[in-house]
């Protein structure tokens, strides 16, 4: 968009430094479900975990990069529009005054373009209270608290989406890598492994719902944060999904993250038998392998920016509703810069990102092996998505167990799989499939 048509239409063109000004007021407190309730549109932002997060809607403000320096580039924009707005928060908590939702492309050569998107209205909802933020970029605007909220109820009210149009007949149909194509790369990748050049691999695939009607987004995004509670619901321009699985999550000096790799399926787990996952997962040396490869790689890179570190000895099991991962807790106290700073968040997203839980170790080798042996352009598929504010806040997941959008009516799911050198295809290819299904119930596939 040139800048001139973007004046028109009263939106900077992406990338510009808006001036923006935004005004943050305490609301009644929501119940534990009511930021749900807020999840009507299908073009709305959202982050929500338990009942807490934000709904964001429409855009004031918008940055695209691609390729290598995305996340630095992201990192001076977002400082540059801090600097130049005005912000009135009256609440002071992390998520509130000015915030950017974002997803980033999993690789630098991906033609995906990673986003900051600043949103008009934010409704936020955490343990201590509710919110509701307001962000104007035209100087002439009336920023109150009555305009938010007018404008709010207009948004909700008038919407009425035609999800009922269209054929009625739903599909999911072989994405770019069919289920022989990824039996054969987990071949291959077992026996690199072997060779010995890296120690673990994940390698995903795709799968496309085609539906007969257009996507319900909303009611899909309700519908997982209900089911998957223990997930971060995400939901930023057309990428959506529910990840149990934090990249970073920064409040003041805290960063914390949960790492997850092991995973065991609950559909084929026999009855009746109460220590399952216990046996399948603490007590299997496959798997336990393979978790502590995605802790190690974690705390070696969290290790020198942090003045202390809280890194379990034992992972724990995590219950969902489709399968059981292992999973650890790490918590780290963020060491100051020599300039007294601590790291942003958009500073650790980059430093942390990709993991071994979708890349695999070493990094760098792993990186390079996967491409070739997936051959498919990841986009934001486990790329970091989340949210920052400006005072160095955020929660930025791993866009996992989820999809991107492509059309009204279709929307390309991805799952991956850490292989080890004692991986099985035909198991991986099973725990792909069950790593989908939230997707598929939720989309009623
Ligand atoms: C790569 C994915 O999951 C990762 C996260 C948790 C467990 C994983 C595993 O056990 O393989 C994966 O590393 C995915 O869901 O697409």
């Amino acid at each position: 968009m040139t800048s001139q048509l973007s004046a028109v239409l009263g939106a900077p063109a992406p990338g510009a430094v808006p001036q923006l000004r935004s005004i943050t007021i305490q609301r009644p407190a929501m119940s534990e479900h009511g930021l749900l309730d807020y999840v009507i549109r299908d073009d709305s932002l959202v982050w929500s975990r338990r009942g807490e997060g934000t709904v964001g809607f429409g855009q004031v403000a918008r940055f695209e990069a691609s390729g290598p320096e995305r996340f630095a580039e992201a990192r001076a924009w977002w400082d540059a529009v801090a600097a130049a707005s005005e912000v009135e928060d009256n609440v002071n908590q992390a998520g509130t005054g000015l915030i950017a939702y974002g997803t980033f492309a999993f690789s630098f050569s991906s033609s995906y373009v990673s986003r900051l998107i600043v949103p008009r209205i934010v409704v936020g909802r955490n343990d201590a209270c509710s919110w509701i933020t307001y962000t104007v970029s035209d100087p002439a605007a009336e920023l109150s608290v009555e305009a938010a909220e007018a404008e709010l109820a207009a948004l909700l009210e008038d919407y009425s989406p035609e999800h009922e149009l269209g054929t009625g007949i739903d599909r999911l149909v072989a994405g770019q890598i069919s289920e022989e194509s990824y039996l054969e790369s987990v071949r291959k990748g077992v026996s690199v492994i072997e060779s010995g050049s890296i120690t673990k691999l994940v390698l995903a695939r795709d799968a496309v719902a085609e539906l007969g009607s257009p996507i319900a987004v909303a009611q899909v995004l309700r519908q997982l944060a209900l089911r998957y509670s223990d997930c971060w619901t995400y939901s930023v321009d057309g990428l959506i999904g529910a990840t149990p699985e934090m990249l970073v999550r920064v409040r003041g000096d805290i960063a914390e993250a949960r790492v997850l790799a092991g995973t065991l399926d609950r559909a084929t787990a026999p009855s009746g038998d109460a220590d399952y996952a216990h046996r399948m997962l603490l007590e299997d040396e496959k798997q336990r392998h393979e978790h502590q490869l995605a802790i190690d790689s974690l705390t070696e890179q969290l290790g020198p920016l942090s003045s202390g570190m809280d890194a379990p000895d034992e992972p724990f099991v995590l219950q969902l509703p489709n399968v059981w991962h292992l999973a650890s807790d790490v918590k780290a106290t963020l060491a100051a810069r020599a300039d007294g700073s601590v790291p942003s968040m958009l500073d650790l997203a980059e430093v942390f990102h990709p993991t071994a839980a979708v890349c695999g170790t070493p990094t760098k080798a792993a990186g390079v092996i996967l491409r070739e042996l997936e051959g498919m352009d990841r986009g934001p598929y486990a790329g970091p998505v989340g949210w920052i504010d400006t005072r160095g806040n955020g929660e930025f997941g791993i866009a996992l167990r989820g999809g991107v959008i492509e059309s009204p009516t279709s929307i390309r799911l991805y799952a991956g799989c850490g292989i080890v050198a004692a991986s099985d295809p035909a198991a991986e290819l099973a725990e792909s499939w069950a790593k989908m299904r939230p997707m598929r119930e939720a989309l009623g596939l």
